[in-house]
């Protein structure tokens, strides 16, 4: 494919399914086989790092100009403290990438995550693992990658390796997709693993009975209003009931037409939002025709730094309910 940013849709692509390979074969290695205590974290922490790791030295392959705002950086795996946490992210970040990186290349490339972002210029902003309760419990989570450039989101790029190919028929189904989406070009989607002849390209639903729309949200309480949600749910007239799913892979279900509603609403007034955590399920949604705002209706501002400073939660919809669903969020939330 030749066009405006397709050699950085490529590499992007390319660093994700790399990530997206490390984050299962933790999970096969460290949560199926059952070392672990319940409640340990530490392979959540282990892919995370790997994978940003892995993102990170190949966009510095290709990109070495470009900047990078990771959510991890190597602090922890420094010194002797960090040392059991550093061999392992060293041994599992090579299963993966070759030819071999060295300790220190590979916690350089974790820490090239440090930039702080802003309004002008070109980066790129990473999480690693979207969704690290999603993934200790076998269920959802998202390699997410954008590229931003004078504070607009330009390339979105989202691996979900456990999201089934069709959800309605979860048990029936393979497993694993990459959504991508570059401004003005549509959204895709393509089956982890895949090449781009397997590309299809995605929509938003076009549903317009509110009765009929199916929302979701967290899973986690801590990180959504789940009663707000309720009661804007109720105002709405919507009968089904919330799908519950962790990480952007809900962005990928709006996008898809999976689902027609996105909630996140404020649960805390300290927790300002991290670009890293919506820049590239907000372009998916917005270039599959549907729209994505925070819960007072302003457009997210991804020119702040490292947080969405102006913003405050998220909705996303399809184009056609949009209005009516705004409309009933800020009244909840102004209430
Ligand atoms: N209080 C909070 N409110 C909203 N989001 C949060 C909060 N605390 C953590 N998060 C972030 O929510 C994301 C997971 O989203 P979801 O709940 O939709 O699966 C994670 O990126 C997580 O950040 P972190 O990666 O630092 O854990
Ligand atoms: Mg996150
Ligand atoms: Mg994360
Ligand atoms: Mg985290």
């Amino acid at each position: 494919m030749s066009g405006y940013l397709s050699r950085e849709r490529k590499v992007a692509i390319e660093a994700v399914e790399q990530a997206s390979k490390v984050c299962k074969l933790v999970f096969k290695q460290l949560v199926e086989g059952e070392t672990l205590t319940k409640g340990d974290k530490s392979p959540v922490t282990f892919a995370d790092f790997s994978a940003q790791a892995i993102v990170n030295s190949i966009l510095e392959k290709h990109f070495p100009n470009d900047p990078i705002v990771g959510e991890e950086d190597s602090k922890d795996l420094q010194g002797e403290s960090g040392e059991k946490l550093r061999s392992k992210v060293v041994e599992l970040t090579n299963l993966v990438i070759s030819p071999s990186l060295s300790e220190d290349q590979i916690l350089k490339a974790i820490d090239r995550g440090q930039y702080e972002g802003g309004k002008s210029g070109r980066f790129w902003t990473l999480d690693p693992i979207d969704g690290t309760k999603g993934f200790l419990r076998g269920e959802q989570y998202a390699v997410c990658l954008a590229l931003i450039e004078d504070g607009k989101v330009k390339l979105g790029v989202l691996g979900c390796p456990n999201l089934p190919h069709d959800i309605n028929n979860e048990h029936n189904t393979g497993r694993g997709s990459i959504f991508v989406a570059v401004k003005g070009r549509g959204a895709f989607r393509r089956p982890l693993g895949g090449s781009d002849e397997d590309e299809t390209p995605i929509k938003a639903s076009s549903i317009t009975d509110l009765t009929k729309t199916k929302f979701c949200e967290s899973v986690e309480s801590g990180h959504t209003s789940q009663s707000d949600s309720a009661t804007i749910a109720n105002k709405l007239g919507i009968t089904l009931p919330p799908v519950r799913m962790d990480s952007q892979c809900k962005y990928g279900c709006i996008a898809n037409g999976d689902a027609d509603i996105y909630l996140r609403l404020r649960v805390s007034a300290t927790y300002v939002e991290k670009i890293w955590d919506h820049a590239a399920g907000s372009i998916l949604v917005a270039e599959a025709g549907g729209r994505v705002s925070d819960t007072n209706g302003d457009e997210l501002d991804f020119s702040q730094g490292r947080r969405l400073e102006k913003n405050v939660g998220v909705v996303a919809a399809n184009a056609s309910i949009y209005d009516k669903v705004i409309e009933a969020v800020k009244a909840q939330v102004s209430s």
